[in-house]
């Protein structure tokens, strides 16, 4: 029995910007048909013909916002991204792509602050890193070039993603602590979980054939 179009249709919500090249790589892997459109235009809801998909192209801090609303049924996106929104979605799978880690850093002299202040994208993961290390900071939220802060005295120590280094180094910053590691995830809309199990399965079981491919 085939099902109507309205339980097989899968909206997915891809992230732009950094990991977009490297999830369709993992998306073409995994046998779903990328379009031309899909890599190359500006358009931001491209859909499938035939296959039964639109995927629709989002800010990556939105990603779970859409799948959480469910007008997206499954979504791509950071692990810390899902770790600072708190978005009520189903986490279904670890993709091992996009892989980065959440550090504290600061000045290579860098000595504990009588008040101390931490600048950060990532305001709820460094609240909640230095509450569980029972360390009083102030967060100081920022939206990008977090690696100024404690060079002009803004913060002495910065919550944030490092991937080669070079920004840290460039900047005179060390690693001071280890927060956690990155990488992208495959999350699913509660409703569409349970309504569209088939597709969401579908797209599930092809992701997972491809993980061992992207490890390592
Ligand atoms: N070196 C890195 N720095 C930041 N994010 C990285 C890095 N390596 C992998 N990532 C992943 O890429 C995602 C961020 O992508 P991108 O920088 O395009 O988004 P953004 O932060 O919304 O962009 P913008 O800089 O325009 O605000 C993160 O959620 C993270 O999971
Ligand atoms: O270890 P690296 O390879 O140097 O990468 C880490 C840098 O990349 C990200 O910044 P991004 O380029 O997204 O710019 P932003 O500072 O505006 O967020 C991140 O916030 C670090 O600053």
């Amino acid at each position: 029995m085939s099902l109507p179009d309205n339980e097989r249709k899968l909206t997915i919500a891809m992230p732009k910007g950094r990991i977009f090249e490297e999830a369709i790589a993992f998306l073409q892997q995994a046998g779903l048909e990328v379009t031309r459109e899909l890599q190359d235009s500006r358009k931001l809801i491209i859909p499938v013909e035939n296959a039964s998909l639109e995927f629709i192209l989002a800010k990556p801090t939105d990603v779970p916002t859409y799948v959480e609303y469910g007008v997206a049924d499954v979504g791509v996106v950071g692990k810390d991204v899902l770790l600072e929104e708190e978005r009520d979605v189903y986490e279904l799978l670890n993709l091992e792509i996009g892989y980065c880690r959440m550090v504290v850093a600061g000045l290579g002299d860098w000595k504990p602050a009588e008040a101390p202040r931490v600048a950060t994208k990532y305001p709820r993961i460094a609240s909640r890193y230095f509450r569980e290390q029972g360390q009083q900071v102030e967060v100081i939220k920022l939206n990008g070039s977090v690696e100024l802060a404690p060079l002009i005295g803004l913060a002495d120590r910065i919550v944030d993603i490092v991937s080669t280094g070079r920004t840290l180094k460039e900047n005179g910053l060390v690693e001071l602590e280890h927060i956690c590691e990155i990488t992208t995830r495959l999350i699913a809309n509660r409703a569409s979980y349970r309504m569209k199990s088939e597709a969401v399965d579908d797209i599930a079981q092809k992701f997972l054939e491809v993980v061992p491919r992207s490890r390592g």
